[in-house]
């Protein structure tokens, strides 16, 4: 029996609006960042999928979309589980500064190094294999068990915590992960196989611009 795994990054933040490091500082959506999470809902809608339960991560954007997603599916009130292990990564020293200031300060080659890589941490922050370090292990425990089942679950998070998933998904290696960016709002619809490989993965929405 495969079930479904949709994933869905947080639409744009006050802080993506203000080009800042973000991690696990707890601004809210903007307007567009509203209207991005509705519209990715709505795309959802059309395919009439109705969710057995969702995810979130202890983090005010995220949670936002979920709940708008949820509005949209018309399942406001969903059993939604909220847990850190799915929060953006921690950017340590960086969060809060602005990133052209950053490449400014730093070169734009480290930054995106900082930014993208697989296993560099920015300072005092987590790499994405240091990402990975919780995001699997949940996935595993937590949310794959569920899809297995047959259930179709939504998980709501963060353009890193969902590249950490992505990766395993789609066995992207970690030079083709430097090179991924998620759109905001735009769902990922996987269906999964008995062995937890994907047999089908459909993008609702544009990801070309994700940057
Ligand atoms: O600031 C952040 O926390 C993230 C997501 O907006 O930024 P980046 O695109 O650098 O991973």
């Amino acid at each position: 029996m495969s079930g479904t795994l949709v994933l869905v990054r947080h639409g744009q933040s006050e802080w993506n609006l203000k080009n800042l490091f973000t991690g696990w500082k707890d601004p809210d959506l903007t307007e567009l960042g509203v209207k991005e999470a509705t519209a990715g809902g709505k795309a959802l809608a059309e395919t009439g999928i109705k969710f057995d339960i969702a995810f979130t991560s202890a983090l005010t954007r995220a949670q936002h979309t979920c709940k708008l997603v949820l509005d949209e599916v018309g399942q406001p009130d969903l059993e939604t589980i909220r847990d850190e292990a799915l929060n953006e990564r921690d950017y340590g020293d960086l969060a809060g500064l602005n990133k052209d200031d950053a490449r400014k300060k730093w070169g734009e080659e480290q930054v995106h190094i900082w930014r993208r890589s697989y296993d560099v941490p920015p300072p005092g922050g987590e790499s994405l294999k240091d990402t990975g370090a919780r995001v699997w292990p949940y996935y595993m425990t937590d949310i794959l068990p569920r899809v297995l089942r047959g259930e179709k679950v939504l998980v709501a998070a963060h353009g890193n915590s969902l590249r950490a998933m992505v990766m395993v998904l789609d066995r992207m290696t970690k030079e083709e992960i430097l090179k991924l960016n998620l759109a905001t709002g735009v769902p990922m619809v996987y269906t999964l196989k008995a062995d937890s490989t994907v047999a089908e993965k459909k993008i609702l929405g544009d990801m070309s611009g994700a940057h």
